[in-house]
């Protein structure tokens, strides 16, 4: 069955929200050193490249990693192609089919060279909360940094989302993918108290092509 990796490559020259820590990959020990082996050290934010918000994120109140129910993060996903919109609310969402997948990838085609952080990105509307709870959707993924405008302090859209049950992955890579219904698997490393967590988040093609 054909995977289609939806995961944007962490390397030491990837874009990170700016004024936060660098990503960071080296090799502390050298084989050499210790005689036996190669050990890495990773430096990183936790919403470096595709990741996942844990409410904490943005509640101090809010749930942590270990509380996160996984089965959220595997399962039927439906990719749509938003492209035409500056932002995503219910009006923008109405025309389209969402079937009964639980799960809604929204493919905006903004994010393009993973070294430089956008200096603009589509956002989505806080009423896209309700509307999400209403379609039965517990997940929405999009292909830039955040739900919300790069300039928000309130973080609107992540809240509503919260508040409606609904989960957030972000900076998923929609390039090559084309709008239709997929598996989804984007697990979070169990980092117990995280506000959030990179993931290695791929696509399965149902139809087993
Ligand atoms: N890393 C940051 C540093 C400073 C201020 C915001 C962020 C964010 O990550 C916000 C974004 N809405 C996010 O959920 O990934
Ligand atoms: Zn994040
Ligand atoms: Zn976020």
């Amino acid at each position: 069955m054909k995977l289609i990796d939806i995961s944007k490559p962490l390397t030491n020259s990837i874009a990170v929200w700016p004024g936060d820590t660098p990503f960071s990959y080296e090799v502390e020990v050298t084989k050499k050193q210790s005689g036996s082996v190669n050990i890495g050290k990773v430096t990183m934010s936790t919403h470096t490249g595709t990741h996942i918000d844990s409410p904490f994120h943005f509640d101090d109140n809010g749930k942590r990693v270990k509380d996160l129910n996984l089965s959220i993060y595997i399962g039927p996903a439906r990719v749509i192609d938003v492209s035409e919109f500056t932002s995503i609310g219910a009006e923008e969402l109405q025309g389209y089919d969402l079937g009964n997948e639980s799960r809604l990838l929204l493919k905006t085609d903004s994010s393009t060279n993973p070294e430089v952080f956008p200096s603009n990105i589509p956002y989505l509307q806080s009423n896209i909360g309700p509307f999400l709870k209403e379609k039965g959707i517990e997940l929405i993924g999009v292909d830039v940094p955040s739900v919300d405008p790069l300039d928000s302090k309130s973080l609107d859209a992540h809240h509503a989302l919260s508040s409606n049950g609904v989960h957030i992955l972000e900076n998923i890579v929609l390039t090559d993918v084309e709008p239709g219904c997929y598996e989804l698997i984007a697990l979070p490393l169990p980092i117990q108290e995280a506000d959030g967590s990179p993931v290695r988040a791929i696509l399965r093609n149902l139809e087993g092509v």
